[in-house]
């Protein structure tokens, strides 16, 4: 796992934007599993700032869904599905065919969190994979103690991922659905590269426990500890917590910059 401490949220977003270049100059048609959340939204400021710039060509890039909530009305503006399409694949200049997500709607849920994975599968795979985290630890809608080898499932959320998604649905915390369609962890963990985004303090725990604490699945983050090619980048609030950041920097400083993240 590379930890990359950035000054603050907006070179986060930059340095990943350019990650995400990168991997779009290699593979023009790259599958790119997106999340939704506050965090991510300087990834996505910076990549369409580099699209409408001409620096990036996206036009063949293929995004997917990480999860989605159960039961939202179609068309709803807090469904994943909406969200991604507006903060994603719209401003990279794409249109629905370019998007792959589960269906919250379903009227067989299970068969279409294995359809997803499927779909995921026989579009190759997912190239790069941002993640956030939950203050809990989660990613994805994956809670605390979900399976380390879990696919595509249905979940039930926990009070406090209600609560702090509250802030979409009019702080109003009934309006939360308790149901989610996740990615697994075992899914998560097939994509080619995972890039998790932290800032801001109330992310120091979740952030320390997915670093530097054992793998665990009360943290689902520390599986990212299992793979391959797992990049942290942390803002310097949502490093506090990490008792190598000293170390964390020096390596990154001194990384070959051929290399990328
Ligand atoms: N399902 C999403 C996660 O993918 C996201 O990482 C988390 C944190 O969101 P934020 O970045 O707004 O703190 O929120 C939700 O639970």
């Amino acid at each position: 796992m590379e930890v990359v401490i950035v000054p603050d949220a907006a070179a986060g977003g930059e340095l990943i934007a350019t990650a995400i270049a990168d991997l779009l100059a290699r593979k023009p048609d790259a599958l790119l599993g997106v999340a939704t959340g506050s965090t991510p939204l300087p990834i996505y400021t910076a990549l369409s700032a580099k699209v409408r710039s001409g620096g990036v060509d996206a036009s063949r890039a293929r995004i997917c869904q990480l999860d989605e909530y159960v039961g939202l009305p179609a068309g709803h503006p807090e469904s994943y599905r909406s969200t991604v399409l507006r903060e994603v694949v719209e401003p990279l200049g794409l249109g629905e065919s370019s998007f792959l997500g589960p269906d919250g709607n379903a009227a067989d849920i299970t068969a279409a969190c294995e359809a997803y994975d499927q779909a995921l599968a026989d579009a190759g795979g997912v190239d790069l994979q941002l993640l956030g985290i939950g203050t809990d630890g989660h990613i994805g809608f994956n809670e605390p103690c979900s399976s380390l080898a879990s696919r595509t499932r249905i979940k039930t959320l926990t009070e406090q991922t209600r609560v702090d998604n509250a802030r979409f649905f009019d702080d109003d915390i009934d309006q939360v659905p308790h149901h989610v369609i996740t990615q697994g962890i075992g899914t998560i963990l097939d994509a080619r590269h995972l890039v998790l985004l932290a800032t801001g303090a109330g992310k120091a725990e979740a952030v320390a426990a997915t670093v530097e604490g054992p793998v665990s699945a009360l943290v689902p983050a520390s599986a990212l500890q299992l793979h391959r090619h797992a990049t942290v980048v942390v803002d310097e609030a949502a490093a506090a917590g990490l008792k190598l950041a000293d170390y964390f920097r020096a390596t990154y400083a001194a990384k070959p910059h051929w290399q990328g993240l």
